[in-house]
This record gives C-alpha cells, structure tokens and sequence, in this order.
C-alpha cells in the first residue's frame, strides 16, 4: 500500500510546524536574559506546532476517522491566566499560514486552537490508524538555541508506516565532532520516510531531496555514536562503557532531539545509543518518527535486541535502552550493551 498523500500532508504539516518554532526561537535567541529564563516561548511554540500539524492534516486529509497521539493538551491553556498564552499561539498560528498562503481561510480563534491540540488525545493501539505526533521533541537544545525536532509519523495497525522528521537547526552537510551543532547558515533539514520506499532528505526551505542511508561501516574503531546532550535523559557513563567495549574511538557525539536518529540516517555517525535513567518509561511520539527515518540500512531494538513496539498505546513497553545501528554491526553492538549492563549491574545493584 502507499501512503504518498499521508506522506505529502505530513511533510507539509511539519514543514509549517518547524517556520513557527523558528521564528519563536529566534525571538527567544535575541531577548535578553531575564526572559531567556522564562519557559513560556516553548509552551507556546509546544502548543502552536501541535495546533498547526493537526490542523493541517485535517485540511490535507479530510477524514472522519482522524486520530492522534501527541504529547500536549489543552487543559493548562483552558485554566485560569491561560488565556493570554492562548491568544499568543493563536496569533503565530494565523500569522504562520496567512505568510505560507496555501488555505484561504478566515483567521483561527482560540476555541479552533484548543480543539486543535486536544485531537491528540488518542490512546494509538494495534487497530487502524494513528498519526504519533512530539510538537518539540528536545525542549531543551529548543531552549539553548539548539537542536530539536518536529516529529510525525503514521501507525497503520499497530506498524510505524511513515515518518517525518523536520530539523530546523541541523546543518545540511554531515556533522562531526569538531563543530559547533548550532545555528549556522546552511541548516534546516527535513528526512521522510516511507515504508519500503527508503529514506529521503531535504533542506527545510524546499530543495530537491536526495536518498540517504545509515552507514554501512561494519569497523566500529571509525564508527562514532550519538546520544543525549543531556545526562539526565540517558547515562553517558554507560554509553561510554559501551563504546569502549565495542572499540569505538571518537568521542560521543551529544545532540539533543530525534536529530540524531536524523543525523545518523544519512550517515553521519553509526551508533545512537539511549539509557534513560531507572523508571523513565519511553512515549511513542519521540522515537516513531525517528525509528522509520533509519531503516533505510539501520535496525532499531532495545537493549535486549527486541525490537519497538508502537502497537501498546502511548508508551513504548521496553527492556532497558533503545540502540540503533546498520544491521552488520548490530550483533556486536548488543553483545557489548549486554556486557556493559550485567557489569554495571554488578557494580550497582539497583541499576
Ligand atoms: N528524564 C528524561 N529522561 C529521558 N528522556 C526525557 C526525560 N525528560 C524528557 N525526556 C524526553 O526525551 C527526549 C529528548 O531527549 P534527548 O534530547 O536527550 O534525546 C525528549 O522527547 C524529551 O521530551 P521533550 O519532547 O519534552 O523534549
Ligand atoms: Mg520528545
Ligand atoms: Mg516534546
Ligand atoms: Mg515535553
């Protein structure tokens, strides 16, 4: 089956998604410290990016049966002191499809938003269709000015059957250790992906897209790996013990967001490796997206080798960790994470 209008819509919704958060992070890039503090432009560019991709699938597809799973709801915006946030996302919304042009419409009003963001309040589960949405996935890197990613994709039966990642602050040339992963000139990419149709980039403003593939390196001595920038959301400590086993030499390459699942579909790195901390469970929307964007040459399983089941609802039902690498190197991949586990767990009984 193909899915080319799903995939059209949701490279257009994502597309739209990721102009609003820009301008958001821009204005937060230039004020000045005092509100750089404040973590409303996230909430606001959270909301807004939810807001604008339900609206514009629902434009693209019209449909009676339209269901998602994404991470906001509307009830802190319906409380008491919500309603200026409410008019802020409302007007970046309009001002964001009034300058696309595409929808004649007349302006949203605050109830169309909120109505809007709570279409993503479904559970998912194993039968029919499902968009997975994350708004802002790496609120964080959105807060430092650095990476963070629009992710949607689309459950059929219980299986991830598209996904787009849009990245507004990846560079479009391959990143390494040795730069700076901020904003810079030539950024914003946009990875698709159907299934059984391959991996596909393009640059945010349009350009014609190119193929891409993970790495086929099968030498994990040139294999560098990514993880989270942030040591709260995964154990450097681990991934360390890990690389080191397998014989990986560069240092980790930190970045926040699913970028890296983008980063690394097109080769850049060979490893993604993630361990969150005891008691995190992991949600759908921050790997569907990510997990369909590297099987053009990569495979995706947790800890145990299993690989992610979407089909349970809002959470991902998981052994310890998340480990993605081309499908040669996954052997010693997991026999290495299964080494640096039984020893850590030795070391600390209650990891
Ligand atoms: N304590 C946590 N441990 C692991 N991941 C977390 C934690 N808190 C939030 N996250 C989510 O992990 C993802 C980012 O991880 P990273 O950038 O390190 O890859 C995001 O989806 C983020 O949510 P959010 O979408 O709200 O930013
Ligand atoms: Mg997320
Ligand atoms: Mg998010
Ligand atoms: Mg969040």
């Amino acid at each position: 089956m193909s899915y080319e209008k799903e995939l059209k819509a949701a490279k257009k919704a994502a597309s739209l998604a990721a102009q609003l958060c820009q301008k958001v992070q821009k204005a937060l890039l230039q004020s000045d410290v005092h509100s750089k503090s404040d973590k409303s432009p996230v909430t606001v560019a959270d909301y807004g990016s939810q807001a604008l991709v339900s609206f514009v699938l629902g434009k693209e597809l019209p449909t009676a049966s339209f269901s998602m799973v994404a991470e906001e709801d509307s009830a802190d915006l319906r409380k008491d002191g919500g309603q200026d946030t409410l008019e802020r996302i409302t007007k970046l919304i309009n001002d964001t499809l009034s300058s696309d042009g595409s929808y004649d419409l007349s302006p949203l009003s605050g109830e169309d938003v909120l109505t809007a963001i709570d279409s993503g309040k479904s559970e998912g589960g194993p039968n029919g269709r499902h968009w997975v949405l994350d708004p802002i996935d790496g609120t964080k890197g959105f807060l430092r000015g650095d990476q963070y990613a629009i992710a949607l994709a689309l459950l059929d039966e219980g299986k991830v059957v598209l996904g787009v990642l849009a990245c507004p602050n990846l560079p479009l040339q391959p990143i390494g250790n040795t730069e700076k992963h901020s904003l810079q000139n030539q950024a914003g990419c946009l990875f698709f992906a159907e299934v059984g149709g391959g991996t596909h980039m393009q640059s945010l403003d349009g350009s014609l897209s190119t193929k891409v593939h993970v790495s086929s390196t099968v030498n994990p001595a040139e294999a560098s790996f990514f993880e989270s920038y942030e040591a709260a959301h995964s154990l450097h400590d681990l991934s360390s013990s890990i690389a080191t086993k397998l014989g990986v030499q560069a240092p980790p390459v930190r970045i926040d967001s699913q970028a890296k699942y983008g980063a690394l579909s097109r080769g850049d790195g060979a490893i993604y490796l993630r361990f969150p901390h005891k008691g995190y469970r992991e949600k759908i929307w921050d790997h569907a997206a990510g997990c369909i964007v590297v099987t053009a040459g990569g495979v995706v399983t947790d800890a145990g080798g299993n690989p992610l089941d979407f089909s349970k609802g809002r959470f991902l039902d998981l052994d310890t960790g998340i480990i993605v690498t081309n499908q040669k190197l996954m052997p010693l991949l997991l026999k290495a994470v299964q080494d640096a586990l039984s020893e850590s767990s030795q070391a600390t009984p209650s990891l």
